[in-house]
């Protein structure tokens, strides 16, 4: 098992051609991540020229397997600063939150696939493995996040911010949620005009004290609707996880949300697709799979669509259960479900890294201080 700290040791021994200090030191060392004895390291070089890259990633491999282990399977990922690019002028873009790095909105077509299971464990995911994180859960029609943390009792606390006041999330699991639930009576059906979710959705995002987050999930409504549309206007969404069954008719749907995030005039980055449900499998014989919704039907999506796949969750009664008694299932580490959400939450981690380091600075919200994957052993 490779350490992340001898790793960087070893790098403090090499410098870039051109520069004074060592690579860990300067700053050309952007993230290291390892899982047994492979490692990967991502540098940051201003110089585009093919020699120097060359040179610098044989001086890595070398140094690590000369210091660290002579067995180390060592991926060096070079990203040269580039200019930034020219923006689409008929993009639809909203005001960045202050603090708030990542936004990802979680999606699905149609309803009742699992977005919000999804959405909750990948949110107690991020935060077991260090990162900051929030939940917007913006499903007007069936607001269930409250439910699925155990705090739909709770109301959130108006606080003084800079002389504004401002609504305090609250915050269980390491996770600060708002939700348009925590205002509406829980036996009441609550009637929207697209208009006025929108307004009220506005609320929870700017009036609202997020402080710092690495990742802000939205948990948004199925379908493909006015909602939508008003949160891309609302807010610079980072990238979008869609959420669908193997099933055909879901992933009809799934694919109506992929392509409303493609469309031209939006263009928010779809950073994969997870496939919940993707069996059964009962407890206590968890090597039984049965695929009662189709097989690898969202896999094959993803590969149709040439889309990153995130992933897989079976349907597990467990599941099930932890969300409906408020502590998602996610939060109960080291079982097979508990890997399997860490692996999904991985994926997304290492897409959104991808997808920011694609983007021009102005836009992309890069994630600096957090060890991507790595992170799952906090
Ligand atoms: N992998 C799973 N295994 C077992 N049960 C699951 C799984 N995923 C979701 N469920 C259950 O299915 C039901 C629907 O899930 P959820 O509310 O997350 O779906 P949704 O897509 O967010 O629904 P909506 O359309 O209301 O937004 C819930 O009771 C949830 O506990």
């Amino acid at each position: 098992m490779i350490k992340k700290q001898d790793v960087l040791r070893a790098l403090e021994s090499i410098t870039l051609a051109g520069e004074g200090q060592n690579m860990v030191a300067s700053g050309a060392v952007q993230n290291v991540v390892s899982f047994a004895n492979e490692v990967i390291v991502d540098l940051k070089m201003s110089t585009p020229a093919m020699h120097i890259k060359k040179r610098a990633e044989a001086d890595v491999i070398k140094v690590i397997k000369e210091q660290v282990s002579p067995d180390a399977e060592v991926t060096v990922n070079i990203k040269v600063e580039a200019p930034a690019k020219p923006q689409n002028p008929n993009l639809i873009k909203g005001k960045p939150i202050p603090g708030i790095k990542n936004i990802i909105a979680v999606a699905s077509g149609k309803g009742g696939v699992g977005k919000s299971t999804i959405t909750a464990n990948l949110a107690v995911t991020l935060s077991n493995m260090g990162f900051k994180v929030g939940i917007l859960d913006a499903d007007i029609y069936g607001p269930s996040i409250p439910l699925m943390f155990d705090v739909f009792n709770e109301r959130p606390l108006s606080v003084n911010v800079d002389g504004k006041s401002k609504m305090k999330p609250i915050e269980n699991y390491g996770v600060k949620v708002l939700s348009i639930g925590f205002f509406t009576k829980p036996n009441q059906a609550v009637i929207w005009r697209g208009p006025m979710a929108a307004k009220a959705l506005n609320q929870l995002i700017f009036d609202a004290d997020w402080g710092e987050l690495d990742f802000m999930l939205i948990d948004l409504p199925p379908g493909t609707g006015d909602i939508h549309l008003s949160i891309m206007q609302s807010l610079p969404i980072t990238g979008a996880v869609v959420v669908s069954t193997p099933q055909t008719v879901a992933l009809a749907d799934a694919r109506k949300g992929v392509a409303m995030f493609q469309q031209e005039n939006i263009q928010v980055p779809v950073l994969g697709i997870v496939e919940n449900m993707a069996y059964f499998t009962p407890e206590e014989l968890p090597d039984n799979k049965y695929y009662i919704f189709g097989q690898s039907g969202a896999r094959n999506l993803s590969e149709d669509l040439d889309i990153p796949f995130l992933g897989e969750i079976p349907l597990v009664q467990s599941i099930r259960e932890a969300g409906d008694v408020g502590r998602p299932a996610a939060m109960q580490t080291g079982t097979p479900l508990s890997e399997a959400f860490e692996e999904v939450t991985r994926n997304a981690v290492e897409q959104t890294v991808r997808r920011n380091e694609s983007l021009p600075p102005t836009e992309a919200i890069k994630i600096t201080t957090m060890a991507g994957c790595s992170a799952v052993k906090k």
